[in-house]
């Protein structure tokens, strides 16, 4: 019997383990995840490698639903099985957000501990900041996870002056540092890559005295007829029971967490008696309130690749360039709130300039150009990648469409029914088809960007793309090449389905800690997000149950 059982060794579940077992080492902690320690896996440690685990055996390689507002096709929605989840394969963007995206979660669950100043020590906690002259107040220096900022690395690419002119026409300024709650402008992107090495969490948090099953998946949460979590069953039937007053946590993943919530009888009761699952508890929530960010790459054709601007180029080279990816600046922007506003209330009727998403002013857009180019067959487009074209991309960061995660199965083994509907309201729209229009300007009508590109690169049978493209003309772009930045979140929402707490509404000794329980979207990328709400859970567990 354990103190403390999580489901789920992935990026929460591995922080969660490591630091109740640092904090409390009497306490015996068991750690269940579905697939491998990855430890000396040939392609993890270089970032460069990611590539090849998307469709491996570590990728649960979802597919989604035939998605409405995408030519009514399904997007492939990647996540990970294995020991340290999401921080074995992701893009090792640090990037913390906006201040005020957390304060809005605050204020939407009543609970200043997930204010930005709430989750600020554990943003610290986590972190080693690469400027030891950082503000103190922002920044913590001995966490496990090493940062980078792209000239912390010592990466020099010719083209970064010009770059950083280019965005600059959006009217943004230069950010010294953009993960300390203020983004918005133009600022050196921060990896967590160490000497151009991942970090995956149970590398850096270490699982010594937590006891580890790998390869063992969860069927379901047992619960007591007075609704208290009492352990889990496994897949082969084996069950593993918590201590009394022990908790069992789900860290399962925005995907598996509402699945495993689900098959253990919490849920909607009408969804649950479908697949003959008797409800212990009512929480129509569960699976409800899935949000993802869409965004889309364009493709440019470089006018100079002779000079050697782009990866593939024989001359692309410089100091320390394995040290992370082909890429300098992250852009993060507002947009225009009078337009916005007219598109909020197609989906909403009238609303006042008090809207959430109006005030602020809050980020819309996230923007990025890469001197590579990657992922374009998804476009029906064959680029190679031999120095002569680059591509950019932007990701609408606050959407308001939601979809759902259910089950379409009582077996724990079959995925869950994916639906993030993107793409769907009116406010999302707008923001996407702001941000093409935003990368047409920059190329065809600056100076930077006449000189870097010649032409756009068009997904066959799509008409090229001017200044005076219509919205049509760009949805259809959007609908063929908008895709998912990996980030689900939601599906547990906290507010709807556990507390400030963490802990699931209607059932003792049961929590959620992962991504999942992130209520509505923020302008940021999860890892940072996901890894200080582990941190606090452990604070948290260990203040209130222990
Ligand atoms: C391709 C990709 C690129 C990304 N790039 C970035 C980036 O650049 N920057 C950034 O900040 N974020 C990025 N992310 C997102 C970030 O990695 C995730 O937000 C984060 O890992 C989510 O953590 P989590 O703990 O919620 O879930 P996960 O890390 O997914 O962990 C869930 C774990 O639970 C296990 N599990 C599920 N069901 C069961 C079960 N029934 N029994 C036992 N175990 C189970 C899974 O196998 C998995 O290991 C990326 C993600 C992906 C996939």
């Amino acid at each position: 019997m354990a103190d403390i059982i999580v489901v789920g060794g992935g990026t929460a579940g591995v922080v969660l383990a490591s630091r109740l077992h640092q904090q409390r080492p009497e306490l015996s902690i068991l750690l269940i995840e579905a697939g491998p320690d990855v430890t000396n896996h040939p392609h993890v440690s270089n970032p460069a490698e990611a590539a090849l685990l998307h469709f491996s055996d570590l990728d649960w390689k979802y597919m989604t639903v035939p998605q409405k507002h995408l030519n009514g096709l399904p997007r492939y929605n990647c996540a990970i099985k294995g020991l340290s989840g999401g921080s074995i394969i992701n893009t090792g963007g640090w990037i913390r957000g906006d201040a005020l995206d957390y304060d809005e979660w605050a204020r939407q669950v009543k609970d200043e501990r997930w204010s930005y100043s709430g989750l600020l020590p554990y943003f610290k906690r986590s972190e080693q900041h690469f400027d030891p002259n950082a503000d103190p107040t922002q920044h913590g220096f001995d966490g496990p996870i090493h940062t980078a900022s792209v000239s912390a690395s010592g990466r020099k690419f010719r083209l970064r002056d010009t770059v950083f002119k280019l965005w600059s026409h959006l009217g943004l300024q230069y950010v010294p540092d953009a993960n300390s709650g203020h983004p918005q402008g133009i600022a050196d992107l921060v990896e967590n890559w160490r000497d151009g090495k991942r970090q995956i969490a149970s590398s850096v948090y270490p699982l010594n005295g937590v006891t580890v099953l790998t390869n063992t998946l969860v069927r379901r949460i047992l619960l007591n007829s007075e609704r208290v979590a009492e352990g889990v069953e496994l897949a082969n039937g084996e069950m593993h029971m918590v201590k009394l007053g022990g908790q069992v946590v789900v860290s399962a993943g925005a995907y598996r967490t509402p699945q495993l919530l689900l098959l253990s009888g919490i849920g909607d009761p009408s969804h649950l008696s479908e697949h003959g699952i008797q409800t212990s508890v009512s929480l129509p929530e569960v699976g409800k309130n899935l949000h993802d960010h869409m965004m889309l790459f364009r493709y440019w054709k470089l006018r100079h690749p002779d000079k050697g601007l782009a990866l593939g180029s024989p001359s692309f080279a410089g100091p320390n360039f394995e040290k992370g990816g082909p890429v300098d600046w992250l852009v993060t922007t507002p947009i225009p709130t009078a337009t916005l506003k007219v598109a909020i209330e197609k989906d909403e009727g009238p609303v006042s300039d008090d809207h959430v998403l109006l005030k602020g002013p809050r980020s819309h857009l996230e923007m990025n150009l890469l001197y590579a180019v990657f992922g374009a067959e998804t476009q029906g487009l064959q680029i190679p990648l031999d120095g002569n074209s680059i591509m950019t991309y932007y990701m609408g960061c606050l959407p308001t469409s939601r979809g759902s995660v259910t089950i379409g199965s009582s077996d724990p083994a079959a995925p869950p029914i994916i639906d993030p509907n993107y793409y769907a309201t009116e406010t999302d729209k707008h923001v996407m088809r702001e941000g093409f229009r935003m990368h047409s300007r920059l190329m065809f009508d600056t100076p930077e960007g006449k000189e870097l590109v010649v032409e756009e690169y068009t997904p066959p049978g799509l008409p090229t793309l001017g200044l005076n493209a219509s919205d049509e003309q760009i949805d259809q772009r959007i609908k063929l090449g908008g895709s998912t930045v990996f980030h689900p979140g939601g599906t547990a929402a906290m507010g709807s389905v556990v507390d400030g707490s963490l802990k699931v509404k209607g059932v003792r000794n049961l929590r959620v800690v992962d991504a999942s329980v992130i209520p509505q979207p923020l302008a940021s990328h999860y890892q940072v997000a996901v890894y200080a709400i582990a941190e606090q859970a452990v604070d948290i567990i260990l203040s209130e149950s222990f």
